[in-house]
């Protein structure tokens, strides 16, 4: 995988409104391979300040403030170039290409060696050998791993995390904590974590902020 990265995802005088009122404000500072934990009652708007970040925010929302990648103006940017990871509850692998197949989706389309890189992503989670799999045969343990390594295979330069973890059962959410932020944390990302569980925040052991 490629170098640590170094950048800081700054949030800055962040306020976004919603039918005239302020739902969210949010002004601060993510360091390369830090996690921000934002938590907050539903309806808070911590979906909405992820989709502001990634640059799909509806229309019905008025956004003010800066959100800055180093230091390049995330907001000039169309969402595809913005170089924003994102994992879900859902892994949502693509149910028609096989496991390789959905890695080599997050692969840049020029990148060297594919298939040395796609091995070497399966082996760092646990699944060698897996290139042919359907993803439908895949455990829910199994097809989160492969999402945070088709993330990771994507090169982004920041990750927002949106209650990654809500789906798995409580063993397997332990495991994949442990995976997840450390391989973000070895990576160097500024990551965002939106998340109802205060045990998601505690082992992503960076500050949190609440909104709501
Ligand atoms: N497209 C939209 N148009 C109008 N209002 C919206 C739209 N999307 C969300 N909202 C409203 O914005 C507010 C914030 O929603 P958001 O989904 O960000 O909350 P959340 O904190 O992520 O909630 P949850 O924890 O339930 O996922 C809610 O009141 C929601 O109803």
């Amino acid at each position: 995988m490629n170098d640590a990265a170094t950048e800081s995802l700054t949030l800055e005088k962040v306020c976004i409104r919603l039918a005239g009122q302020a739902l969210l404000q949010v002004n601060t500072r993510i360091a390369p391979g830090e996690v921000l934990t934002v938590m907050g009652p539903s309806g808070s708007g911590k979906s909405t300040l992820l989709a502001f970040v990634a640059g799909f925010l509806d229309s019905a929302f008025d956004a003010q403030g800066q959100v800055r990648l180093g230091e390049q103006n995330l907001l000039a940017l169309p969402a595809e170039q913005r170089g924003i990871g994102l994992l879900f509850q859902d892994p949502l692998l693509f149910p028609h290409l096989s496991v390789a197949g959905n890695l080599r989706f997050g692969l840049p389309r020029h990148a060297p060696d594919k298939h040395r890189q796609i091995a070497q992503a399966l082996e760092q989670v646990g699944l060698a050998g897996f290139e042919n799999r359907d993803p439908a045969t895949l455990s829910g343990g199994q097809q989160a791993r492969v999402a945070l390594m088709r993330l990771l295979l994507s090169q982004p330069r920041a990750v927002l995390l949106d209650e990654p973890f809500s789906k798995l059962d409580t063993a397997l959410r332990q495991e994949m904590r442990a995976l997840v932020f450390g391989q973000l944390r070895e990576a160097g990302l500024p990551t965002l974590l939106v998340t109802h569980d205060e045990a998601d925040a505690a082992a992503a052991g960076g500050p949190i902020i609440a909104l709501g």
